[in-house]
């Protein structure tokens, strides 16, 4: 059986990529799973570990990377780990599960060396007029602290400068269009390999 595709987001903090992929994963139309990453940053109210992210101690990632576990990982806004568990990628996508990555670029980066052109990467943006006062809107609606978005939207400079990097841009700025504009990215990934088994809704 041909592996299942492997769906590689990201974009700035605040664009919408977990918002966005939760709604494609609630529609079920397709076999897929959202890779559960690792972060040293603190938990926020409502995640839940192992669902959310697996949240380790800084000294729990570092031993992980010691122990050659992790696919790909980072140190993001200039103090906390992200990464990505070998475990969460290939044996999902050899039982024919499409695996969808939410990591930042320099992961995004990483992950474009180890499985070339055995990917599609796409990057999350909202609309370009007022980017980044979008992104400072929505970080504030979602409660993030005002040190934190500072530092979110420091980064998120860079990372649009790196959009060109990517396969494909995702524009969300209406969250339904933006989902189904992402599921029919996906399923375009699912067809060449027969396993697009669920239909359209
Ligand atoms: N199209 C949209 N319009 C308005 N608000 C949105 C839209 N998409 C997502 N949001 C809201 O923006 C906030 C940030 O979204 P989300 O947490 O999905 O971003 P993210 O890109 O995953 O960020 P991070 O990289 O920090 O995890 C959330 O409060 C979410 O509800």
């Amino acid at each position: 059986m041909p592996h299942a595709p492997l769906i590689v987001l990201s974009g700035p903090s605040g664009a919408g990529k977990t918002t966005v992929v939760h709604r494609l994963l609630e529609r079920d139309t397709l076999p897929l799973r959202r890779a559960v990453t690792a972060t040293s940053r603190q938990k926020r109210p409502g995640e839940e570990d192992g669902r959310d992210y697996h949240f380790w101690t800084p000294e729990a990632f570092k031993a992980a990377i010691d122990a050659h576990e992790m696919l790909e990982h980072a140190v993001v806004h200039g103090k906390d780990y992200y990464g990505t568990p070998r475990s969460e990628v290939d044996l999902y996508r050899a039982d024919g599960k499409g695996v969808i990555l939410v990591i930042d670029v320099q992961g995004a980066e990483q992950i474009r060396r180890l499985y070339p052109g055995d990917h599609l990467s796409v990057f999350v943006a909202p609309p370009a007029e007022g980017a980044l006062v979008e992104l400072e809107k929505r970080l504030l609606a979602r409660g993030d602290k005002p040190e934190s978005i500072r530092k979110r939207l420091e980064t998120a400079r860079a990372e649009f400068a790196r959009a060109g990097e990517f396969d494909r841009q995702l524009l969300n700025a209406d969250l339904d269009t933006a989902t189904r504009d992402l599921e029919t990215l996906i399923r375009e990934q699912f067809h060449p390999r027969g396993l697009d088994r669920c239909s359209t809704t």
